[in-house]
């Protein structure tokens, strides 16, 4: 039996005003998903996870783009997919995004579809639609091609990868007592359906500073880029210590603050200048404060999707 596993990094999306739009791929947490084929006389798609995730091939991120794929390609086949997850899901790090990653990715090596970075992000979309109702592009960008990315386009797929030149870290503030169902799909229904002008222009001023932060290599570009008018604020009951938190990373001179994802994790950038330590502990203070624990997870900015050699 032919087997391939990939493995797919966990993602901040959004980065302040970028919904939907900018992802940033971390190293705090992975995915991997290993394909074998069965036979190819018949069709059925069988999952094994070691996370509680949906076990049904329509409502699992891993799965569900790969029934697409074969429904699109005429591919038959029963296969085994092993779903080992390393993201903790619903917390705001693309966990089912990286699952739905790897899986396209471990699929292509499988059938030798050799699939550009953008097709394995189309594929991998269909993972989200499973996960939250809506094929939101920006974490399974990130996991596909890894750093920070910028989805230009949807239909066609277009990825533009942000070239950094600020070195920084990360810290993710992770709350690991919290579970709320479908979190990602709730979340964007707490999501405006109209906006207020001057809210529009302040967040297209923030996306603007933050792409042009990174290029430039600019901190406080960057720092004034990661802010948001629109969907943090709305969304805020679901992590009612955010602001907190990033008036704490600012006050110990962080580069900048956001929610990571649809949350309720927040991101933290950090450098030299940046004393995490205390950012660290006043921050958890402030999640207690809430009946919330946080770990505080350091990482760095991650690479794209892999195949894993196996030995
Ligand atoms: N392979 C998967 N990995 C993670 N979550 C999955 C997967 N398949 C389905 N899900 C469901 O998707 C939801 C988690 O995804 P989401 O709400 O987008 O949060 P996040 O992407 O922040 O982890 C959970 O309800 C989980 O049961
Ligand atoms: N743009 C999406 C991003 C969701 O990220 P997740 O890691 O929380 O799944 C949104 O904000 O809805």
């Amino acid at each position: 039996m032919e087997c391939k596993r990939a493995r797919a990094y966990s993602s901040s999306a959004n980065l302040g005003s970028g919904f939907d739009i900018l992802s940033m791929a971390h190293t705090a947490f992975f995915d991997t998903v290993e394909i074998c084929v069965e036979t190819k006389n018949s069709e059925n798609i069988v999952i094994e996870s070691n996370s509680k995730i949906p076990l049904e091939p329509n409502r699992n991120s891993a799965t569900y783009p790969l029934v697409r794929i074969m429904e699109e390609r005429g591919i038959k086949a029963s296969l085994r997919v092993k779903v080992i997850k390393g993201i903790p899901e619903g917390l705001g790090l693309g966990s089912s995004g990286a699952s739905a990653t790897a899986a396209v990715m471990a699929f292509s090596s499988l059938f030798n579809l050799n699939l550009s970075k953008e097709d394995l992000v189309r594929y991998a979309m269909y993972g989200e639609i499973a996960s939250s109702g809506s094929p939101h592009p920006d974490n399974v960008a990130a996991s596909v091609f890894g750093g920070v990315v910028s989805v230009v386009s949807v239909n066609p797929v277009k990825v533009v990868e942000i070239p950094l030149n600020y070195s920084f870290n990360i810290l993710l503030f992770v709350p690991l007592n919290v579970h709320i169902e479908e979190k990602t799909k709730k979340a964007r229904e707490m999501v405006p359906k109209t906006v207020k002008l001057s809210d529009y222009i302040n967040n297209s001023r923030y996306i603007s500073s933050l792409l042009i932060g990174f290029v430039k290599g600019e901190r406080d570009l960057i720092r004034l880029g990661l802010n948001d008018e629109i969907v943090e604020k709305a969304r805020l009951p679901l992590f009612p210590y955010y602001p907190k938190i990033k008036e704490i990373a600012i006050k110990y001179d962080a580069v900048g603050s956001c929610v990571s994802g649809a949350g309720p994790s927040i991101l933290v950038l950090t450098d030299k200048m940046t004393d995490e330590n205390k950012i660290a502990e006043e921050g958890t203070k402030t999640c207690n404060e809430f009946n919330v624990e946080c770990e505080v997870i350091k990482a760095k900015i991650a690479g794209g999707v892999e195949v894993e050699r196996r030995n």
